[in-house]
């Protein structure tokens, strides 16, 4: 069974007042109510022929219609032209076996059920006899005062896993149950009072159905043409689907051989192999929403017009793909007028510039033009429009959603993303609003989620390298890079990783003798006078490294980062000449050697041949550790790391453990390390390995330049 039954609004003419049942139910099933059951206990068999004919008027096939009970009257209406669709019975009324005799095999038949013994009495019944079961009630309710006791939803849970057919939840159900009893294996909520009573029925049907929507993975079928370079057309409209968070199928009405640089030949299959499959689908599961792109024909068009009348999806996106982004047709200029018909079925219909202009049959001749021609277009059809500027010759690639009944006319901003990657960008913007719109997002909500999606996609596009043409989007660039699968990993993780992969060093520097004893406040005076010589020795170079990363940087606002930290680089030499005199008092005239020690000469070296390659991304991976280590251990110590007391006013080294822990180098710090790992982020697969390896190497010259002035411990 194939059927609809998420929102069942079952009806009490009491409940619904001056308003009338017929108008109430109207509303309701323009919120989103997919199945009616009309409930009328007193009035006669005629009364409730009329009341089924008018019902069936009134919702005009966007929703099913059966009667609780009343069999004869369902035949009755029926031989009178009205659509009911079929019956529900309660476990009193007419016999299950007649009603599927005299309603046909194809009419919707179901049961209230609410004991064991009534699953025994379903299971002892022919196979296809009865399509669901109502359940309830779940909580304790007015509309139906004789209930049963209520089930809660744990009890639902336990009946639904026990039942060979589909349970819909009924009785008490509120908005708020939604989500657990759909957990518990509903099929759909029946709602009597919640509806019938609401001030504004479709308003109150619309938030149970986003809620309902909400609960669960949309089932979205494209209806397009295959493009198998997956880019555009059905292979685009899945991948945008699944990255949307929607479940995707897809019926093929027509295959193109093309690539990123055109389309070479068009196939077509019989349409009515287009209507197996559609009925295929139909016949078996419930759509959420349908997404249409390339129908190539006027035949093609009418199959999935015809299908579309009878199945009513609940959500239909139209992309009217007239030509592809390469040029070439992908419908016929024969099928312009059918698919005016398709259109009208539409809720939402996405046009570029081009299709525009076929639509209204008359030339675009800039934006706020096509703004009105929509607006004119929208009001015609009976369908919000959503023009796409993707073609437009301007910094801006922007869309509008217009819908002229809804009084929506929302305008989206965004600069043109420089990239030629645009194939299937149209096939991926629509398939996307269709899920979205199935996961209950309003247009508006959806229009602004899909674009977002869509922009990543684009911008991300280089990472993949297919055809040389007007190549696809990425369309999992998001999932990917948040969920670690890339091999562009996030800059946050390339902060880990790399921190992780200098663990083993970084222990080396923690255990070295003179960290220990400049932190307990033993080192000896002449290993310190001697790293003070070593670092300023350092620090002038290290300025002048800065200095041509700040010279290569991409951006201004890094070039200044770069250039502020070889400022500071020379002032914090400065800062170490002066306190290395007062400290040196009393020191060996030997110490004061201002000559590079080896270690100092080995981690220049390495610093300035890097910047002499002039490659930025590794020249700044390869700066990171003096300000990562450094604030790392600087922070440490000053928090009491290994026994140090920077409080103490006789620790002597004091000051410099205060240096490294000051809070303005600690934000440089996290600014280097955010430049860098957003570079790495960025960069591809073998220059994100040379910056590793060149990170890795500077830190273990930062270890190196720690071991050099050895550990002697001061006697006194
Ligand atoms: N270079 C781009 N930068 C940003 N957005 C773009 C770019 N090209 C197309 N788009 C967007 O892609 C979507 C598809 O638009 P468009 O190219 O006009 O339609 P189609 O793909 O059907 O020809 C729209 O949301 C449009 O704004
Ligand atoms: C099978 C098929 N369907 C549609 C398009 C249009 O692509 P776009 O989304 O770029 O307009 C295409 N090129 N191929
Ligand atoms: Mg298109």
């Amino acid at each position: 069974m194939n059927a609809d039954l998420s929102l069942y609004l079952v009806t009490d003419a009491a409940l619904c007042g001056e308003r009338g049942v017929i108008e109430t139910v109207r509303q309701a099933v323009d919120g989103g109510v997919r199945i009616v059951q009309l409930r009328e206990k007193h009035a006669s068999d005629r009364e409730v022929v009329e009341q089924l004919l008018a019902l069936s008027a009134a919702i005009d096939g966007r929703a099913l219609l059966v009667v609780n009970d009343r069999l004869d009257a369902a035949v009755a209406a029926r031989a009178q032209g009205g659509r009911v669709d079929g019956v529900h019975l309660g476990q009193g009324d007419a016999s299950v076996l007649r009603a599927r005799q005299e309603l046909g095999p194809d009419a919707l038949i179901g049961l209230t059920a609410n004991a064991p013994e009534h699953l025994d009495a379903v299971r002892a019944l022919p196979v296809g006899t009865i399509d669901y079961l109502g359940v309830g009630v779940i909580r304790p309710t007015l509309t139906k005062p004789d209930h049963p006791p209520a089930l809660g939803i744990q009890g639902f849970r336990e009946f639904a896993e026990a039942s060979p057919l589909p349970c819909v939840a009924i009785g008490g159900v509120g908005i708020d149950d939604i989500e657990p009893l759909r957990a518990a294996g509903a099929v759909g909520i029946a709602v009597v009072s919640a509806l019938c009573a609401a001030e504004a029925p479709a308003a109150a049907a619309r938030e149970f159905r986003r809620r309902w929507q909400a609960a669960s993975v949309p089932r979205v079928l494209t209806i397009a043409g295959s493009d198998p370079s997956g880019g555009a057309g059905i292979q685009a409209d899945l991948k945008s689907i699944a990255a949307n968070g929607g479940y995707g199928m897809a019926a093929i009405a027509a295959l193109t051989a093309q690539n990123t640089r055109g389309v070479r030949a068009i196939h077509v299959p019989p349409s009515d192999f287009l209507q197996q499959q559609l009925d295929a689908l139909s016949d078996d599961i419930a759509i959420d929403a349908v997404k249409i792109g390339m129908l190539a024909d006027a035949d093609v068009v009418r199959t999935v017009t015809a299908w579309l009348d009878v199945v009513r999806p609940p959500i239909v996106v139209v992309d009217p793909v007239m030509v592809a982004t390469s040029g070439d047709r992908l419908l016929d200029t024969a099928a312009e007028s059918a698919l005016r018909e398709l259109l009208v079925r539409a809720h939402v219909i996405t046009p570029n510039l081009a299709e525009l202009a076929v639509l209204v049959g008359r030339e675009i001749v800039d934006w706020a033009d096509a703004l009105a021609a929509a607006d004119a277009f929208s009001a015609q059809i009976g369908a919000a429009v959503l023009v796409k500027g993707g073609h437009l010759d301007a910094e801006e690639a922007p869309d509008a959603l217009i819908d002229a009944a809804a009084g929506v006319r929302q305008h989206f901003a965004g600069a043109r993303i420089d990239t030629m990657n645009t194939h299937g960008t149209g096939c991926s913007l629509s398939s996307a609003i269709a899920t979205l719109l199935a996961r209950g997002l309003d247009s508006v909500a959806a229009v602004a989620h899909a674009r977002s999606w869509l922009r990543e996609s684009l911008r991300e596009s280089s990472a993949l390298a297919v055809g040389g043409g007007h190549g696809p989007v990425h369309h999992f660039a998001g999932l990917w890079n948040r969920g670690g699968l890339t091999t562009r990993p996030a800059a946050a993780d390339v902060a880990a990783e790399w921190w992780d992969g200098i663990a083993g060093i970084r222990a080396e520097i923690d255990a070295l003798p003179f960290i220990r004893a400049l932190a307990d406040g033993t080192l000896q005076r002449e290993p310190f006078v001697f790293y003070l010589s070593q670092d300023a020795l350092y620090l002038r170079e290290y300025a002048r490294v800065l200095a041509e990363a700040a010279r290569l940087a991409p951006s201004s606002a890094e070039q200044a980062f770069w250039a502020q930290s070889a400022q500071g680089s020379i002032v914090g030499e400065l800062e170490l000449h002066a306190s290395w005199l007062t400290a040196a008092q009393g020191v060996s005239a030997a110490t004061f050697a201002a000559e590079p020690a080896p270690a100092t000469v080995a981690y220049l070296n390495h610093l300035r041949a890097t910047a002499f390659d002039g490659r930025y991304p590794e020249l700044i991976a390869a700066i990171l550790p003096c300000f990562w280590l450094y604030t790392d251990l600087g922070e440490r110590l000053h928090a009491g790391a290994f026994g140090s007391r920077p409080q103490d006013p006789h620790h002597p080294y004091a000051s410099w453990l205060a240096t490294y822990a000051d809070p303005a180098f600690a934000e440089a710090t996290a600014q280097a390390v955010a430049y860098v790992t957003d570079a790495a982020a960025r960069a591809d697969d073998a220059t994100r390995a040379r910056m590793q390896r060149a990170f890795d190497l500077s830190s273990a010259h930062e270890r190196d330049f720690f071991a050099a002035p050895g550990s002697a411990r001061d006697a006194t």
